[in-house]
């Protein structure tokens, strides 16, 4: 039998453990000995153990001073004393004295916008933000606009939360009913049009929804984006900006977009200089890639709670499926009246073939393509396992039995193999 690794590490007030587990198939149990703890703005509950997988990045704050206990292998485990979440926590009073005034007049709460380039900790910052609003009993709107790493439904898609309750430490926040729009891809550069117009789409029914819900309105909004922010990404963030009428954008540790933003910015805008902790860990394309297929085998396989998907067959027949995007042609080429961009939003009929194999297909919402496709919201996703070409048949792997909830489906670029 194999020894389990123990250590015991006893935190200083205002300090963190941070710890990664890298070796394949190993588990970190983690406890709380004595004090008070939080992960990522999750109060940790004394005494009980949580587990954490390879892949797991993490750090342990205490604001009081505590006694962690680590059983299993480490790749790296250091207390750090060096940590901005004085500052993380001084950004939280700020948003929520807004929120208290917003309460007062009836108004908006905070709309805040976390950007920076990759692996800054703008996930981090948002979760932690998120959570602790929640704790002081608001219920924030989550959306991330991340396509490419993003933590509601699948990669390839933005969307958005009512965050009721803070995240959990293994799952993350509670993906009931959330709110996801199809994009396709793991970067927003391959689509901008398409990007930019379901992030419009977001933008306007959360504010919809925030005219019918006034706990969540005042409590504001959090949004997480991508790490592209140069040319077109600086583009796409500011479009972002002016969609969702932004009142503050937190910049994590990148001077020149914090210049550009203030200087491009309205005034009303509030642009804040952050720095990034000495924690977050860079990640490798590769790595980027695992954690991008990690996150579609638990949309459809679960986390710590197992889900247990269905396979079944579908007919061609059956199905409509779709792709976003003609070819652009130039202008010169285009109808009277049509813009070449207005190809890159249109909707282009794919007929099954064994190129559809470990595709993702998103479940649309709409009645059928006459529909406005673009702009209704997604049920769910498939993918597909087999394509039998003789019997005209594809074989799907579904989070639902049959029947599936629509015949409208949209083709992603992002593929997922089954072999569970
Ligand atoms: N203080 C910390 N200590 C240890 N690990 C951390 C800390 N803060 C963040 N991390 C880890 O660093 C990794 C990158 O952080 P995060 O995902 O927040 O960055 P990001 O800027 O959102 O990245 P992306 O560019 O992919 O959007 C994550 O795995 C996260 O768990």
């Amino acid at each position: 039998m194999t020894e389990v690794q123990l250590q015991e590490f006893k935190l200083d007030p205002d300090s963190e453990l941070r710890f990664e587990v890298e070796s394949k198939n190993e588990k970190v149990v983690l406890e709380v000995k004595s004090g008070y703890a939080e992960l990522f703005g999750t109060e940790l509950v004394k005494g009980k153990p949580y587990e954490f997988h390879t892949g797991a990045k993490v750090a342990v704050f205490t604001w009081h001073g505590c006694t962690v206990e680590l059983r299993g292998k480490t790749e790296v485990s250091y207390v750090a004393k060096e940590t901005p979440m004085v500052v993380y926590l001084n950004v939280h009073a700020a948003l929520e004295q807004q929120r208290v005034a917003a309460e007062q007049e009836s108004t908006r709460g905070p709309v805040t916008m976390v950007v920076g380039p990759g692996d800054v900790g703008k996930s981090t910052l948002t979760r932690i933000l998120l959570n602790y609003a929640v704790r002081m009993g608001r219920r924030p709107i989550y959306v991330d606009l991340d396509v490419g790493q993003g933590s509601i439904s699948t990669p390839g898609t933005v969307g958005a939360l009512l965050v009721e309750r803070p995240a959990s430490i293994e799952e993350g926040f509670s993906q009931q009913a959330p709110l996801v729009y199809h994009f396709g891809y793991s970067h927003p550069g391959e689509n901008l049009e398409l990007y930019n117009t379901i992030v419009s789409r977001l933008a306007e029914v959360i504010a919809e929804r925030c005219e019918n819900n006034k706990k969540a309105s005042t409590s504001g909004v959090i949004i997480n984006t991508c790490g592209w922010i140069k040319g077109s990404g600086y583009k796409v963030l500011s479009h972002a900006a002016q969609a969702f009428e932004v009142d503050v954008i937190l910049v994590l540790d990148n001077e020149r977009l914090y210049n550009e933003l203030k200087r491009d910015m309205p005034k009303f805008v509030k642009v804040v200089y952050l720095p990034k902790s000495g924690g977050v860990v860079e990640r490798s394309s590769t790595q980027r890639a695992e954690a991008r297929d990690a996150r579609i085998r638990e949309y459809f396989y679960g986390k710590r709670t197992p889900y247990y998907p269905h396979s079944f067959d579908v007919k061609f027949s059956d199905l409509k499926i779709y792709k976003v995007g003609a070819p652009s042609l130039p202008s010169s080429c285009m109808p009277l009246g049509m813009r070449a961009e207005d190809a890159l939003t249109k909707l282009v009929t794919v007929w099954p073939s064994p190129a559809l194999q470990h595709r993702l297909l998103a479940v649309s919402f709409a009645a059928g393509p006459e529909d406005d496709v673009l702009h209704s919201n997604l049920a769910g996703f498939v993918c597909v396992t087999a394509v039998d070409m003789d019997r005209q048949m594809i074989t799907i792997l579904s989070p639902q039995p049959r029947p599936l909830p629509n015949t409208v489906l949209l083709l992603s670029e992002l593929q997922y193999m089954d072999n569970h």
